[in-house]
């Protein structure tokens, strides 16, 4: 049995009452075995097969980003400056109908390496050929809740078909990669399925015992429609379809109004908020201080690298901590701790991963990152978890371990060739343009 042992580094343990402190920790059989303020006790020394110097690093939990579609790193760029309706029947699916099983295995793949190298270690995935990104997620050593995303807009054997599939991945693959994928069942959004379509996900969430993800309430656009076609608001409809009867995560939820969100709250319904993605795309911006004075688990997404453009979960939590404060004229929401919260310990929660990822603590799964703090954005020694919102960055991470495995190292990636997959990436990219 291996056992690390990192000392002489600075820990940032993300509860309701976080602490920075010098310590230690040890990672064995994929857990944190033990931690501590100052001087490793000699035991801990004795025992230890591999010893880290943490000396100039900072570490913490590794990001959770809860909503996302990685394939969609081949489409980065291809349809800037555009807002959503536009965006996606003009650009995204178009090409994304000329995807392949291998366009997703390596755009997800690049996904994956960017995701590592950035410091994040969970990440929703909601896409199709969704094999191929459970492939992704087995080989990389990354951890992921993984959904068939399903546009219902088509024939009813080809709903059927569809629905058979995201069944079938579920239940394939939940649990699967040593428990490292988890599997949720979605509807894509409600302007995109049929009220009786996504009854039948409702249902088979609940067959599999599994929780829901869906986009909801993203635009004003899409809110006007859902009031024209179904006589309430998204919220409502999804309520009475039963959605919220299952654990649900919901994407966006940007356009809400107070009774709204006094009923997300009431149900428990999470909602990863993903600021980048809806400033790109106009969408507008979340109610996130209210919706986290509600009660409401608030997380952070990237959304796909087509509307953000890149995968990177600090750039997130800057955006968040500063964009709240612009719109409301309020300094004091979202501090820089409740958006590490958002990144780590409200990621978990939504995922319903709490007590097992998304903070440093004895008995957790070892998912940590290292960032290096000597630079000159982490000087001086004031705060750092300002520093690690306010000035951090994705780059600034140089090693990352999910399970206690460790997938960087010395910003090396130890589990994917970044070569090869740039390469391959490139070259799908060409042949769906061509
Ligand atoms: C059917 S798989 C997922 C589907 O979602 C599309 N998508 C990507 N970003 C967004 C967004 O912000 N709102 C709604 N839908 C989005 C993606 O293009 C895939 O087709
Ligand atoms: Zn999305």
């Amino acid at each position: 049995m291996t056992r690390l042992l990192i000392k002489q580094g600075t820990f940032v343990t993300i509860d309701e009452q976080f602490s920075v402190f010098q310590g230690w920790l040890a990672v064995e059989n994929g857990q944190i075995a033990a931690m501590g303020e100052g001087e490793v006790p000699q035991r801990e020394s004795e025992s230890a097969t591999e010893i880290l110097d943490g000396s100039g690093l900072l570490f913490m939990p590794g990001l959770i980003n809860t909503h996302g579609h990685a394939a969609m790193s081949l489409l980065r760029g291809m349809a800037d400056d555009l807002v959503l309706q536009d965006w996606l029947q003009n650009h995204m699916w178009p090409t994304e109908a000329k995807f392949t099983g291998d366009d997703v295995y390596w755009g997800s793949a690049l996904a994956a390496v960017e995701m590592i190298k950035s410091g994040t270690t969970t990440f929703v995935d909601m896409y199709d050929h969704m094999q191929r990104v459970a492939e992704v997620t087995e080989t990389s050593g990354l951890r992921a809740s993984l959904t068939r995303g399903v546009i219902g807009l088509c024939p009813e054997d080809v709903q059927k078909a569809k629905l058979e599939d995201a069944i079938r991945f579920a239940r394939e693959w939940h649990g699967q990669a040593n428990g490292r994928i988890n599997v949720m069942i979605s509807p894509h959004a409600p302007y995109t399925c049929p009220p009786d379509y996504i009854l039948k996900f409702v249902e088979a969430a609940h067959e599999l015992d599994l929780p829901m993800h869906t986009h909801m309430s993203e635009t004003l656009a899409e809110v006007e429609q859902n009031v024209r076609d179904y006589g309430c608001r998204p919220v409502e409809h999804l309520d009475r379809l039963g959605m919220f009867s299952r654990p649900t995560l919901v994407a966006h939820a940007v356009h809400l109004n107070d009774e709204e969100i006094a009923l997300l709250a009431e149900r428990k319904v999470a909602v990863s908020h993903n600021p980048i993605s809806n400033l790109k795309l106009a969408s507008g911006v979340a109610r996130v201080p209210d919706l986290l004075k509600a009660g409401v688990t608030v997380s952070l997404g990237t959304d796909g690298a087509a509307s953000n453009n890149n995968l990177d979960l600090f750039q997130e939590m800057t955006t968040a901590a500063l964009l709240h404060k612009g719109v409301s004229g309020d300094p004091t929401v979202v501090p820089a701790v409740e958006a590490l919260r958002m990144a780590t310990l409200y990621g978990a929660r939504s995922l319903g991963l709490e007590g097992a990822v998304g903070q440093l603590k004895v008995g957790l799964k070892a998912d940590i990152i290292a960032v290096n703090i000597a630079q000159a954005h982490f000087v001086p020694r004031t705060d750092y978890v300002s520093h690690l919102v306010y000035s951090g960055r994705g780059s600034d991470v140089v090693h990352v371990w999910v399970d206690g495995k460790q997938l960087l190292r010395d910003r090396q990636l130890t589990t994917l060739d970044e070569e090869k997959i740039m390469a391959e990436a490139e070259l799908c990219y060409r042949r769906l343009r061509a």
